[in-house]
């Protein structure tokens, strides 16, 4: 336990005195912390206490205001509840944030698509125009690694488009999770993606890909994708322990732990699919690419659906923070045993 309070300690250390140099390379003389913990987040990582990270373009890109807000603030509840502490990530007037306030939340809330929707290829862009940037699952996961976060919940992560073997549209999620050693928990991959080819990118990436409690790879709406899943874990003290494994194993790769969607709330998933098929239609047919396409897609088909895409995703979401902060408490007691943290 104590090897694992100062391992932490090491890393926060070793931030500040970065934020420090940060400051004093500042040629304008401001104060330019480059990073800011919120006081909870970081006793949390002094302490060794279990952290989940959770992404913030779920809450500006993934979902119309208000049911943003309060989904975001609801996951936030359902991780304390199971026993973590949230870290909301999103980078404010160009400083990177781990953990938000209420307010915090509501600003990115409101701003919906007026934050730039950032992937970690952006970070250093957001930062230096003193933008608001709404983290992408890519982007989350970098910022969470910095700190010492190996845990990090979402909906879904981004994948190898439709098409993609001719327009290389492949999400740099998919490349992060290859070099970044974060376990993201997610509901899979939508079926606006490439499915089969996502799972072989992530193999080409050498990413561990595990789906829980099934056999099949999850496609977000749906519990099934046709595809199988390379490995399968059966409770969340079997993730914390492949985490576990990857973190003494130093691999600097991510794990994508899928978990289906509730069965309670897959009923709607035909009619999602046939809305899928239109919004990707009518994608091709304005010419809409790159990372306007995944806004453009989910905003249509919640709106092909009446809404009914929008309240699965908040349900899978939540049942992801609930599985992830369980994870992330089985995985701080093996850790008081091993010693060994990311
Ligand atoms: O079902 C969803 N998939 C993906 C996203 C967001 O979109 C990003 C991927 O975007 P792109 O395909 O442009 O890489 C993900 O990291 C995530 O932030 C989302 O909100 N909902």
């Amino acid at each position: 336990m104590a090897s694992s309070a100062n391992s932490r300690l090491e890393i926060l250390t070793r931030h500040l005195t970065s934020a420090a140099f940060a400051s004093k390379a500042g040629s304008d003389g401001e104060n330019l912390e480059w990073i800011k913990i919120s006081p909870e987040v970081s006793e949390a990582l002094k302490t060794g206490s279990p952290i989940v990270a959770l992404e913030s373009t779920i809450i500006s890109h993934g979902m119309p205001y208000p049911q943003n807000f309060e989904t975001a603030k609801e996951l936030e509840v359902i991780v304390r509840k199971n026993g973590a502490v949230p870290a909301t990530i999103a980078i404010l007037d160009g400083v990177p944030c781990i953990g938000l306030t209420t307010e915090e939340l509501e600003i990115l809330a409101r701003l919906g698509s007026k934050a730039r929707k950032t992937a970690s290829r952006d970070i250093a862009v957001v930062m230096a125009g003193r933008e608001n940037g709404a983290t992408t699952v890519s982007a989350t996961m970098y910022l969470a690694s910095v700190v010492g976060i190996p845990i990090f919940v979402t909906g879904g992560i981004g994948g190898v488009h439709r098409h993609g073997e001719n327009t290389l549209d492949i999400s740099s999620d998919l490349t992060e999770l290859g070099i970044t050693p974060v376990a993201v928990i997610s509901a899979g991959v939508k079926s606006i993606l490439d499915i089969p080819r996502t799972l072989e990118y992530l193999e080409t990436q050498r990413v561990t890909v595990a789906a829980y409690q099934t056999d099949e790879f999850p496609a977000f709406f749906t519990q099934t994708s046709g595809c199988k899943a390379p490995a399968r874990v059966e409770s969340p003290e079997h993730c914390a322990r492949v985490i576990d494994a990857n973190i003494r194993l130093e691999r600097k790769s991510g794990i994508l732990i899928a978990v289906p969607i509730p069965r309670e709330h897959s009923a709607s998933g035909h009619l999602i699919e046939s809305a899928i098929q239109q919004a990707l239609q009518e994608a091709r047919e304005k010419k809409i690419s790159g990372n306007a396409e995944t806004p453009f897609l989910l905003a249509r088909v919640n709106e092909l659906t009446g809404g009914a895409s929008l309240a699965s995703n908040i349900a899978l979401v939540k049942n992801n923070a609930s599985v992830g902060a369980k994870i992330a408490v089985s995985l701080t007691q093996l850790q008081k045993h091993s010693g060994k943290r990311l």
